[in-house]
């Protein structure tokens, strides 16, 4: 269903709200947003200790003198050197694999043409507990310290442990808010540990600039080294290319997007424009997008930014991190992801199983991987017990952003999902922008994208598999505020497909007293 481009006048001044974080004051289970249990941002691991300091009190915080910059601080406090490391390997083979390549190599694919991995140095790691990394992780939240006072790089021994500070490119992405739903729990769900992790709150209005700061800092490596990337490209669906074009042009690196013409929002086209970017409106869709990306940059000196390499996953893993910590190291029964292309979901199996295998945690929680139904390769895959995997033509869906038929991280995704028990539930459009509006309507103002998590959430609500008591986190994967044509075709009532049951359009009344009255009255009455 094509995404109504009627726009109701009366509409336009529909104001954003704006969602808070606050913790759950019902729950057995104490929970806080991100808290600072330590006071320093210096704290730095080092394998020259056999004996982890986890005890050891943090060292006092920095002080930085008024003519220096951050970056400048950062250099004169040059980390203890470290063993730690990563490279690529074939997905799923594991830090021994005979066929490895350094991060400094421009690769995508490994020989056998399959996903590749960063894999870190688990035994490296594993030299330092749980309780250290906690508490390393912890000391980092909310400085301003280079580069830690990014939610990324304040895991950086865990992302791209050897890239050295300068050459990180950072907008202090990250640690964004995960809030009690409370009423939306409660009203539709009959939920009390209902969470949505905000990851849309954030620099460019998406999870994406979470992995664009791994990739762009790891290509300001590459140039600095002299490698051959003269610019960096991607195809999307209008969130990978906000993020790629930002970080590109605060790194003042030429970015080249390809996009499918008439099928993202104007708020996402928008962005790569002022960016700089160089901005190809193709007339294909995504699928048809990344298929000329990836030939593309076989061929020219532009390296890939899409989630087929590895290196975005990295970043995007610490949500996952970012959620253990912010419920202080207590893993939640569910997170529900929405999927299009399927590096996310994998991302957070990633960030989820690191913490398990490192001590932070004992367990991971279930996954769920939301699809709309008009773009549902893995649904029917999952549906079909895994055994037959057929792309998809995309059909156009309100969900703009997952609108994918050929997902390139199927096995990624099968993957995760296989291994956490896992499941995939799809939503239709009449489900997923009903659930986007009832969502609103209890203060949140949130993505279709989101929609189909919510609608995901309901239905395994409905089936009885997840609990009335189990705590459940729903990723909000970008800001509503990229999405409000859908939102005034909605409640315009302008979808002829749709009922549009939740529609809150405004009442014209004309600039009189009296008339004013008897609308209010009316008004009053209908909610007593
Ligand atoms: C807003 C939004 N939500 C969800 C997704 C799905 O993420 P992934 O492609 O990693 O499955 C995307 C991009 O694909 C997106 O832009
Ligand atoms: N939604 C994405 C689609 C591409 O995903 P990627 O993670 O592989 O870059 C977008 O915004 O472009």
């Amino acid at each position: 269903m094509a995404s109504s481009s009627v726009f109701h006048p009366s509409l336009s001044s529909l104001a954003a709200k704006r969602t808070v974080s606050y913790p759950n004051p019902t729950t057995k289970r104490h929970t806080s947003s991100l808290s600072v249990t330590c006071t320093s941002s210096t704290f730095d691991p080092t394998t020259n200790n056999s004996s982890p300091p986890a005890q050891q009190p943090p060292p006092p915080i920095r002080t930085r003198a008024a003519d220096e910059n951050i970056r400048d601080e950062a250099r004169r406090h040059r980390p203890t050197p470290h063993n730690f490391s990563a490279k690529y390997v074939p997905f799923n083979s594991g830090f021994a694999s005979p066929e490895s390549y350094s991060l400094d190599e421009i690769v995508y694919r490994s020989r056998s043409g399959g996903l590749l991995d960063v894999q870190h140095d688990m035994e490296a790691l594993a030299k330092f507990d749980g309780a250290y990394w906690r508490r390393l992780f912890d000391s980092r939240v909310g400085r301003t310290t280079w580069p830690y006072g990014s939610g990324v790089w304040s895991k950086k021994e865990w992302v791209l442990p050897e890239i050295d500070d300068d050459d990180i490119v950072s907008a202090f992405e990250g640690n964004s808010n995960l809030f009690w739903a409370e009423r939306f729990g409660k009203q539709f769900l009959g939920m009390n540990d209902l969470w949505v992790k905000h990851c849309g709150i954030s620099h460019t209005g998406s999870f994406k600039d979470l992995g664009m700061t791994v990739l762009i800092s790891q290509v300001n490596r590459l140039r600095k080294l002299k490698r051959p990337v003269v610019g960096v490209g991607c195809a999307s669906t209008g969130d990978t290319s906000a993020a790629l074009s930002a970080y590109c042009a605060s790194a003042g690196i030429p970015s080249i997007v390809f996009l499918p013409a008439n099928k993202i929002s104007m708020a996402q086209l928008v962005q790569p424009i002022a960016n700089g970017a160089f901005v190809l409106s193709i007339d294909t869709d995504f699928d048809g997008c990344m298929k000329l990306i990836r030939e593309v940059t076989a061929e020219l000196p532009i390296y890939l930014a899409n989630s087929l390499n590895s290196l975005r996953l990295e970043g995007q893993k610490t949500a996952a991190i970012e959620i253990l910590q912010q419920f202080d190291w207590e893993v939640p029964d569910w997170v529900i992801v929405p999927g299009g292309n399927l590096g996310n979901i994998y991302a957070f199996y990633k960030g989820f199983k690191m913490c398990q295998e490192l001590g932070l945690v004992d367990r991971i929680p279930r996954l769920v991987c939301a699809q709309a139904a008009n773009a549902n390769p893995l649904y029917l895959y999952y549906k079909s017990g895994w055994k037959d995997f057929k792309p998809v033509r995309a059909n156009t869906t309100f969900a703009s952003a997952i609108q994918i038929g050929d997902p390139v991280s199927i096995d990624r995704a099968v993957y995760a999902l296989r291994n956490c028990d896992g499941i995939v539930e799809e939503a239709t459009e009449e489900e997923l922008m009903d659930a986007m509006a009832q969502a609103d309507s209890t203060g949140m103002f949130i993505c279709p994208h989101t929609g189909v998590a919510l609608t995901a959430l309901n239905k395994l609500r409905k089936s009885g598999v997840i609990g009335a008591g189990d705590r459940t986190v729903v990723v909000s994967t970008a800001h509503g505020l990229k999405f409000t044509q859908s939102k005034i075709d909605y409640h315009s009532k302008a979808i002829p497909e749709l009922a549009c049951r939740f529609a809150n359009p405004p009442t014209e009344v004309k600039a009189e007293f009296g008339a004013v009255m008897d609308v209010l009255h009316e008004f009053l009455k209908s909610k007593k």
